[in-house]
Parts: structure tokens; sequence; C-alpha cells
């Protein structure tokens, strides 16, 4: 199967000459969820601005479909509006995303410029009733909380029904309810073969993917989020979370004691997870 992405030795400075990325190499295939984890000013941002063609390598290649993605591509009409219909970023910080007088100016914003007006005002319509912002439609973005600002910027991507989504941090700024309605979202979207590839620090998000890298300006490990969060020294040595729950498990395989009587392959990363092999565990003593 051909990859949706390829990355060859992709290199990217800033003009000040900081160093984001350093030879990457990387396969994104379509329906894939990819999770992208790093410290701060691991080059992970840069990252997903090269996939969404918003910047360019500055040395190596990033193949879409099998296109060179680089400014003379981009520069073609045709191609830059079949890409930019295809490919939707969620930004970090919803600010820089929502910019017109309404919710709903800003949702509808992409699908005018994409459909007749007919069909931007009913896929506008959709999008507000199935993300819930029915109550902010009409209010200005500046005068909503930093959640509504977050799901009214998903809300302004997902419009154009992209069929791969990018995503900065999607649960950063929302409180417990507004991260699980993400969660349940990206597994609406990977159930629909949407492609997706997301940068955070959130477990319960990580775990939903196929495929997790490290990246610290160049790919420090790659494997599934288990294999990954199983690797506990590499987060460390990469001043990355390891959930707490992983860390007591540890301690427990750790303790010499305890060791026989617990036989896991892969450490849990969720509470859920960690409940599942507990109630084996106690199942199996009774
Ligand atoms: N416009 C810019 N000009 C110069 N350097 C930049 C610019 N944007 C980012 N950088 C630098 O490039 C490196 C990678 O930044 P990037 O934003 O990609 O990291 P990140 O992994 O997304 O970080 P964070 O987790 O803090 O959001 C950092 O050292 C950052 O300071």
């Amino acid at each position: 199967m051909k990859p949706l992405y390829e990355l060859k030795n992709v290199y990217y400075q800033y003009p000040d000459g900081t160093i984001a990325l350093d030879n990457i190499n990387m396969k994104i295939y379509e329906g894939e969820v990819v999770a992208i984890i790093g410290p701060n000013g691991a080059g992970k941002t840069t990252l997903l601005k090269i996939l969404d063609a918003l910047e360019f390598p500055k040395k190596g290649e990033v193949y879409f479909e099998g296109k060179k993605l680089e400014e003379r591509l981009l520069n073609d009409i045709e191609f830059m509006k079949y890409f930019r219909k295809k490919v939707g970023f969620i930004f970090q910080d919803p600010d820089t995303m929502l910019f017109s007088p309404t919710v709903w100016d800003d949702v509808a914003f992409a699908p005018l410029h994409l459909y007749d007006k007919d069909t931007a005002i009913k896929v506008t319509e959709k999008v507000i009733n199935e993300m819930n912002l029915n109550h902010i439609k009409d209010k200005h973005p500046y005068n909503i909380s930093g959640g509504e600002k977050k799901k009214s910027s998903i809300a302004a991507v997902l419009s154009i029904t992209p069929d791969v989504i990018l995503m900065d941090e999607p649960t950063s700024y929302l409180d417990p309810k507004s991260r699980n309605y993400i969660i349940n979202l990206i597994k609406d979207l990977k159930s629909k073969n949407k492609t997706i590839v997301f940068v955070s620090h959130d477990p319960n998000l990580i775990t939903l993917a196929d495929r997790c890298y490290i990246l610290n300006k160049k790919i420090i490990a790659e494997g599934t989020p288990k294999e990954i969060f199983s690797n506990v020294e590499i987060l460390e040595e990469n001043n990355l979370d390891v959930p707490e729950i992983t860390k007591l498990f540890k301690l427990l395989l750790d303790d010499k004691d305890l060791i026989s009587k617990i036989n896991i392959d892969n450490l849990p990363i969720t509470v859920d997870e960690a409940y599942n092999i507990l109630k084996d565990l106690l199942k199996s003593k009774t």
C-alpha cells in the first residue's frame, strides 16, 4: 500500500537559525491515527505545519499522495484547492483560527469559499448542530469561553469534511467533559476512515492512536502507544510525562516480592486498562 504522506530526510531550520526538525523519515497511511509526542520545543508544531504545506523543508522531501509538496505545487490553484479541502489543520491556539464577527461565520468561512451558498449553509448548520454550538453560534468568538473557542475552531475545520485532520493539542483548554467529547470525536472520525495526525500529551488521547512517534527534533522512537508508554526510561529521558497509573504498575512490577504474582505484557496507560488488569488478577485469585 502506498503511503498518504512520505517524509524523506526532512530538515527544517527557522530563519533565526533554530533547527526544528532534523532528518525526519516518516510514512503515514490513509485511515491511520498517528500521535506525535515530545517535549516543548521538539518541533511537533513545525512538523504539522510541514504536513499542512504551510512550511516546506529546507532539506529533504515530503510527498503527499505521491506528489512532492513544494511551493510550486501549492501555487497551482487546482492542486491548492484540492489539498486545502482534503487536509484540515486544527491549530493549538483557537484564537488564531477565529476571526469572524460570529461563531457561525467562522464555521461557514471555508464552506463559503468551497461550495455554492446553499450547500455552504447546509454543511455549516450540520456541523453547528453536531457539535452542539447552537447556543453560541451568534456570539462573537471573543465573548465565548476557551473550551467553546476550541470547539468552534474544530467545527471550522470539520465543516470542510477533510479526509486528513491535523490536530495540535486538541484537548488543551478543555474540561473533562469536553476532553471526552474530543476523544469520542476522534473515535468517530477514525471509524469513518479519516487519517488523523495529532500532537498531544494526553494519555487518554494517545491510546487512540495506531502508532505513536516520540519527536525531539529527531525521531527518538516509534511504536504503538503501548510500546512507547511501556518504555518509561525513554519517556523520562525525553522529559515526557509518564502516566501516574503506569508509574504505579512499574513500581509494582519492580517489587521483587510481587513480580511472580503480576504477569502482564505491557504496562497500562489508562485507568481503564489498569482496571482490566487488576480485575483479571483478582478474579484469578478467587
Ligand atoms: N517562527 C519561529 N522562528 C524561530 N524559531 C521558531 C519559530 N517557531 C518555532 N521556533 C522554534 O523551533 C523549535 C520547534 O518549535 P515547535 O513550535 O515546532 O515545537 P513544539 O514541539 O510544537 O513545542 P511546544 O510543545 O512548546 O508547543 C523551538 O525551538 C522553537 O523555539
